[in-house]
């Protein structure tokens, strides 16, 4: 069995080396239909087989939201299955977005579904949501150690409606959110060049509010169709930039199918962040 590097040298190397954007293959049926594609199985491979042959040669991180292959069954898992495969191959860090979170023994199979090399559906990397309790993770954060993995868990969500939870005061008189990337903090530390845990950090917020030093990658969607911009990251994060992985979905894809205007789309993005995260 080949033991992989841990998850967040093998993310700073690729920031490091190929910027550190990241890109979502998210398949929503308006992009099918506005690729020219049908809303169907068919229209679902070409996208991802498209997405992944613009990208994944290029960018330091896919991000395959797992929703909009699960809404076509077992087949669209399939699809999901091959598009981690090729991607992974082509030599980006696949991080799949599952965003799950149940009690720890059900969080194992989780776990061993995304993070255990044996499964087809092995990512480097998975989302998941604290909202059991951070406890609940530890299969996940434990399969990830294993395996060179990565799990990257929701702090403070993109959507306006995540403060309502994550910004309301727990036990200790810190916000929910900072109890969650405290936890983090514990994970990753003495990591080098950086820890594999991550936190999600959507890159919409008015401001953090939060210490953002958990010694991890911090994932920011909301760029591009949530209306956040690059030059919000500085803002938002400050000094944590760079460990910031800037996420697009909508922004880049509504450029296809063409795969050239694709890479151009992505290397616009990828520029404008350069300009602020340098
Ligand atoms: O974990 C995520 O990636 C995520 C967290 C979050 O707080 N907000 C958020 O939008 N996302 C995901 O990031 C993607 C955003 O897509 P666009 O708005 O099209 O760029 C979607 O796949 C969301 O599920």
């Amino acid at each position: 069995m080949t033991i992989l590097e841990p998850f967040g040298a093998r993310l700073r190397h690729a920031m490091d080396t190929r910027g550190p954007l990241c890109v979502g293959i998210d398949p929503h049926a308006a992009l099918l239909t506005s690729w020219g594609l049908g809303d169907d199985i068919a229209g679902l491979e070409r996208f991802s087989r498209t997405v992944v042959e613009a990208l994944a040669d290029r960018v330091a991180v896919l991000k395959p939201q797992s929703a909009f292959f699960e809404r076509f069954g077992s087949r669209g898992i399939a699809v999901l299955e091959q598009a981690v495969a090729d991607a992974r191959a082509a030599g980006t860090l696949v991080l799949m977005d599952a965003k799950r979170g149940d009690i720890g023994s059900t969080m194992a199979a989780y776990a061993s579904a995304f993070l255990d090399k044996d499964s087809p559906l092995f990512s480097d990397a998975v989302t998941v949501s604290p909202y059991l309790g951070f406890g609940s993770l530890r299969p996940a954060l434990d399969a990830a150690r294993i395996s060179g993995g990565g799990v990257f868990v929701l702090a403070l969500t993109s959507n306006p409606e995540g403060a309502e939870v994550q910004r309301s005061i727990a036990a200790n008189g810190r916000s929910l959110a900072q109890v969650i990337l405290d936890h983090i903090a514990d994970e990753n530390e003495g990591a080098e060049p950086l820890g594999s845990v991550g936190a999600v950090v959507g890159a919409t917020l008015d401001e953090a509010g939060v210490d953002l030093g958990i010694n991890g990658p911090l994932l920011a969607p909301g760029i591009g169709a949530q209306g956040a911009t690059a030059a919000d990251l500085r803002r938002v994060f400050g000094s944590a930039v760079a460990d910031v992985v800037p996420s697009v979905s909508r922004g880049v894809l509504k450029h296809g199918p063409s795969v050239a205007a694709l890479r151009a789309a992505a290397a616009r993005a990828a520029g404008e962040l350069a300009a602020v995260i340098g």
